[in-house]
């Protein structure tokens, strides 16, 4: 039997996804300890857990030092990797929006500024709506960009709109829907199909049993 390699993101979505995992009778040694380890095995060794950040688990998965990841959909499509996008999970759910002050009207006829943690995305959404825009690379508080003058708009995560609203923007375009995806290796998916098959079912039997 071969054995796989999981990638978790660490952060936000990790409580969640390891109330699945342990719903779906996957037990991890030491998983509830408190400490700084970073990888974890399952009671027979054939499943092991490495926590990394978001934004790097399609890059482990892509390069194959991971057989699955599960991350969200934002870090999926803001790295390009590519890998097979399998099961849903339905959780860390939220959306890509483009906000802005209230009535902002976006001028076609020269570059937008965009701050974002995202520019892949944000490049692909305007460009396909032929509209050129400069990327403002930013790496968090992206809400301050459109207050202090440094952009026209952001592309960033929205869940409650609280965030938006508390500093007087709101959402202007929304451009997808963001929740905990589980990926998977090209080649794993080969090699590997039988573990990475049953990886999921259970999975995804767990979750149809969870209201
Ligand atoms: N309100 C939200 N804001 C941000 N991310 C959310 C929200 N709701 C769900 N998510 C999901 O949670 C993930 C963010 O998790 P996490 O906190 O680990 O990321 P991060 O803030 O990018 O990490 P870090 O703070 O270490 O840079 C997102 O990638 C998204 O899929
Ligand atoms: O719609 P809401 O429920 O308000 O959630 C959205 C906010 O949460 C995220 O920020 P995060 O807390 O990750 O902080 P940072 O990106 O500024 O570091 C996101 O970038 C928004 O700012």
């Amino acid at each position: 039997m071969e054995k796989l390699t999981i990638a978790l993101s660490k952060g936000r979505p990790a409580k969640h996804t390891i109330e699945t995992l342990e719903a779906a009778d996957m037990q991890f040694i030491d998983f509830h300890e408190k400490s700084r380890k970073l990888v974890f095995y399952n009671v027979d060794e054939s499943i092991k857990l490495i926590f990394v950040k978001a934004v790097d688990v399609p890059t482990y998965v892509e390069r194959g030092a991971a057989d699955i990841g599960i991350v969200g959909k934002d870090n999926i499509l803001e790295s390009r990797a590519e890998v097979y996008e399998l099961l849903d999970l339905g959780i860390g759910k939220c959306k890509f929006s483009v906000a802005g002050f209230p009535n902002y009207s976006i001028d076609a006829n020269r570059p937008l500024t965009v701050a974002t943690k995202y520019p892949n995305v944000a490049e692909k959404h305007f460009s396909r709506k032929g509209q050129e825009i400069e990327t403002v690379k930013l790496n968090g508080s992206v809400e301050l960009a459109p207050l202090i003058g440094l952009a026209d708009v952001i592309v960033d995560i929205v869940e409650t709109g609280n965030t938006l609203k508390e500093n007087g923007l709101t959402v202007l375009e929304d451009i997808d829907d963001i929740s905990t995806r589980l990926i998977v290796n090209k080649a794993s998916f080969a090699t590997k199909a039988t573990e990475v098959r049953s990886f999921i079912d259970q999975l995804n039997n767990a979750l149809e049993r969870t209201p």
